[in-house]
């Protein structure tokens, strides 16, 4: 088994959203896949119409396959303090033509304001490991790790792109979608991401410094959130820009010239063109100030490498069969 979703990113590339059907007949709901977190989880006709602006809603009562997993709660909290919260059903999933007919659909009977004003956003379908999906009393699993056992090869792939749609791939790898060879490198899963190790980094003029530091690899987060000492070294390259206190983020002027960013996974080397660091408007009330794709991480122990970062590169997640997790990052 094997398939492939295209995925079409919001405004300034704030998500990526990827059609998705649930239930019998099929309802089709555009999800933020995210390799951030492990609960699937959807807009729902149990949420109080206050909470919905616009937003695609699962009704498990319209679909002859849901079964609602009797006693179950799920209750998530993300980085950015949004939350959600709901009961759970099991249902029809369907992603790019692979299909799992039991998979847990989590549905919403309660989002925070920052879901309500996402108002493309009907949920997220996590690809995280399923150690931190959030289901009580018994734990579910994800829709990777459900379909692993009937996939071609152990893996999805993210092909994340600058202001284009891309593509989510399920148990295969599609040549025509890089260059070059995959580098791999081993994953720690034990905080429940894709932790791994970034062997170092460079900028401009600045030769490539091999200072390694941990990273999650997040599709769900749309920035790239790495050390404080490594953000300010790359602003300091950067004419004008500084680190707005209020937002605890760095600004410049729209105009700036920002260097590409290397990163290195073992012995490879990628680049972030300077182009994708200039990210949006801080401000569209203010259009000379422009706000960073690369900002300091919040101090949590490791660094969160989101779409700034991911949409440079072909990204292999890569579940192994008997050895550990890994991811491999290509060139396009
Ligand atoms: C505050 C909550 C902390 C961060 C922690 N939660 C997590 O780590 C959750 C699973 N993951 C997340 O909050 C982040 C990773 C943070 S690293 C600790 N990824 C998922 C996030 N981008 C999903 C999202 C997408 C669109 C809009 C908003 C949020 C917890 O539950 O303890």
């Amino acid at each position: 088994d094997s398939g492939s979703a295209k995925t079409t990113p919001e405004k300034d590339d704030l998500e990526y959203l990827t059609p998705v059907s649930i239930g019998t007949p099929p309802q089709v709901l555009n999800l933020d896949f995210d390799s951030g977190s492990s609960d699937l989880w959807v807009f729902s006709s149990e949420l109080p119409q206050s909470s919905v602006s616009g937003q695609s809603l699962y009704d498990p009562s319209k679909s002859s396959t849901a079964e609602e997993v009797q006693g179950a709660t799920w209750n998530i909290s993300y980085g950015d303090q949004s939350s959600s919260n709901g009961i759970v059903y099991r249902d029809v999933v369907n992603v790019g033509g692979v299909e799992f007919k039991s998979q847990a659909v989590e549905i919403a009977t309660t989002v925070s304001s920052q879901f309500t004003r996402d108002t493309n956003n009907d949920g997220l379908l996590g690809l995280a490991f399923s150690s931190i999906n959030t289901v009580q009393p018994q734990q579910e699993k994800t829709f990777f790790d459900n379909i692993l056992s009937n996939l071609d090869a152990p893996v999805w792939t993210a092909d994340l792109k600058y202001h284009a749609p891309g593509t989510y791939d399920f148990g295969v790898i599609d040549k025509s979608k890089y260059t070059g060879d995959i580098t791999y490198t081993d994953v720690d899963q034990s905080d429940g991401f894709w932790m791994f190790d970034v062997a170092g980094y460079g900028f401009g003029n600045s030769t490539f410094k091999a200072a390694p530091f941990k990273g999650i690899a997040d599709t769900g987060t749309t920035l790239a959130m790495i050390p404080a000492e490594i953000a300010g070294a790359y602003y300091r390259q950067v004419k004008g820009a500084k680190l707005d206190s209020q937002q605890g983020a760095y600004v410049f002027p729209c105009d700036s010239v920002l260097p590409d960013f290397i990163f290195g996974v073992g012995n490879a080397r990628y680049t972030i063109p300077g182009k994708f660091i200039n990210y949006s408007l801080l401000d569209e009330s203010d259009p000379t100030t422009c706000f960073g794709g690369l900002q300091p991480d919040m101090g949590i122990g490791f660094a969160i490498l989101g779409d700034i970062l991911l949409k440079s590169t072909f990204v292999v997640f890569d579940a192994g069969t008997e050895s550990t997790p890994r991811l491999g990052f290509a060139k396009k």
